[in-house]
């Protein structure tokens, strides 16, 4: 099933997750480094601080890139390394390392996608309140203004946030994520500030750029666990917290009636002022799809009543998520028909499982890791002949890399990590992946 000509494979990583050398050549301490130095709070004790240690093998890694014949590669920019106290003097040092990975991956016709914060706060801003402080919009900008001035042209791709979602729930609702605060009444007001900083990111590139800029989001379908009433009250709630969260203002201009009406007196009073500069327009939305959530009421949960019930008879992936490629049809048509068919890029997609160890002579059998990408790369082919305005993929993620709080212990990549001597080796995905950019999607 051949893909339009055109459409961009490629295939994702961010800072944290694969760099290592945290501190190294001027940069300033994140979050991440902080949240992983703190006792008990990431699987093992691990940290990023070697991860893949791409901060020095990155010219292996482009080409590890080339022989997946990779057209694009989505990777992120530490802010820390650029502003090592997020705003003022800028790191040169930091700042050459990412223009040699740019201009290595032209080299190697590699197409950069550049995301400027995945999720890794420089901690002096934190210091200052981080996205809690509405000055974090401001700092944000004029990151974002330094680096465009500077790798602008050499990439023409770019998205100001990874998920913003993740980061209010994950670092401020439930702690799982740095920095690690458990507040009702932060989440809004990081939601907010994130949002306001996307859009005036968005303005800094329309006076400075001249390409493509867009805006990453995780999108979940949510389903009823039953017809009945409470269950599905409880799915719309769950659709406005995640989904609608951010689409809403950043496309529509105003945030969702249930999301507002589910916080009560925790949602702010935002100034109308605000939801103008969020909804700056953008050339195109980068999707993360892994899973779908089914929704049963559980009225004894705050704000979120939802339990998530296992679905008889389906695969789970190794974080607990279930392989349910409709998921992916059914949020492409959501988006192109809630949201004016914008122009999609997926901009990760992939599975963590528990992969047997590498052969003899090299080589990782993960057979389900190249099931789900089949199951979900059939989906994006319907989706297309369905209408939506679908232009390209990244694979989440090129390289095994720190999962976050579950630290190493769960590998999504196409090339796994030996991390105790950082050797490379591509999984059967890889090569497989390889051969579907190489026929356009025809041998799926
Ligand atoms: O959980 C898998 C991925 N999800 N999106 C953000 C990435 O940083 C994660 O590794
Ligand atoms: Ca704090």
């Amino acid at each position: 099933m051949a893909f339009p000509d055109g459409f961009l494979w490629g295939a994702a990583t961010a800072a944290y997750q694969i760099e290592g050398s945290p501190l190294a050549d001027g940069a300033g301490a994140s979050i991440w480094h902080r949240f992983c130095h703190t006792p008990g709070l990431v699987h093992g004790g691990d940290t990023g601080d070697v991860a893949c240690d791409h901060y020095r093998r990155w010219p292996e890694d482009i080409a590890l890139m080339r022989r997946l014949g990779l057209q694009s590669y989505r990777f992120s920019i530490a802010w820390g390394r650029v502003l090592p106290q997020g705003t003022g003097t800028a790191n040169s040092a930091g700042l050459d390392f990412y223009e040699r990975l740019v201009d290595q991956l032209l080299e190697a016709g590699i197409a950069p996608n550049a995301t400027l914060y995945h999720w890794d706060l420089p901690a002096a801003l934190d210091d200052r309140g981080g996205w809690l402080n509405r000055d974090s919009a401001d700092w944000f900008a004029e990151y974002a203004d330094l680096v465009f001035r500077r790798l602008d042209g050499r990439v023409k791709m770019w998205t100001t946030l990874n998920e913003p979602w993740v980061v209010m729930d994950g670092g401020y609702l439930s702690g799982a994520l740095a920095p690690g605060h458990r507040n009702l009444f932060e989440a809004p007001i990081v939601a907010h500030n994130l949002l306001r900083a996307h859009g005036k990111a968005v303005q800094a590139y329309r006076a400075s750029g001249a390409h493509r800029i867009g805006l990453v989001v995780n999108l979940e379908p949510k389903y009823p666990a039953s017809d009945a009433p409470q269950d599905r009250v409880a799915t719309r709630r769950a659709h406005a917290y995640m989904n609608r969260h951010f689409m809403d203002p950043v496309f529509r201009g105003r945030y969702d009636a249930v999301l507002v009406r589910m916080f009560g007196a925790a949602w702010p009073a935002f100034p109308a002022s605000d939801l103008d500069l969020i909804r700056t327009p953008i050339d195109f939305l980068g999707i993360n799809y892994y899973t779908r959530n089914v929704v049963r009421d559980d009225a004894g949960r705050f704000p979120l009543p939802v339990e998530r019930p296992v679905q008889r008879g389906a695969t789970y992936t190794e974080t607990g998520w279930e392989v349910f490629p409709q998921g992916l049809l059914d949020t492409l048509n959501w988006v192109r028909t809630r949201y004016g068919n914008p122009p999609v890029y997926i901009t990760e997609n992939g599975a963590a499982f528990d992969d047997p160890p590498v052969a003899q002579g090299g080589a990782v059998h993960d057979a389900l890791r190249t099931d789900y990408l089949r199951q979900h790369l059939r989906v994006l082919h319907r989706a297309i002949a369905e209408g939506c305005d679908l232009r390209g993929y990244y694979a989440w993620s090129l390289l095994d890399n720190l999962e976050w709080a579950h630290g190493y212990s769960k590998r999504f990549g196409l090339v796994h990590v030996d991390y105790r001597n950082q050797r490379r080796t591509l999984k059967d995905s890889g090569a497989w992946y390889a051969r579907v950019i190489a026929s356009n999607g025809q041998c799926l």
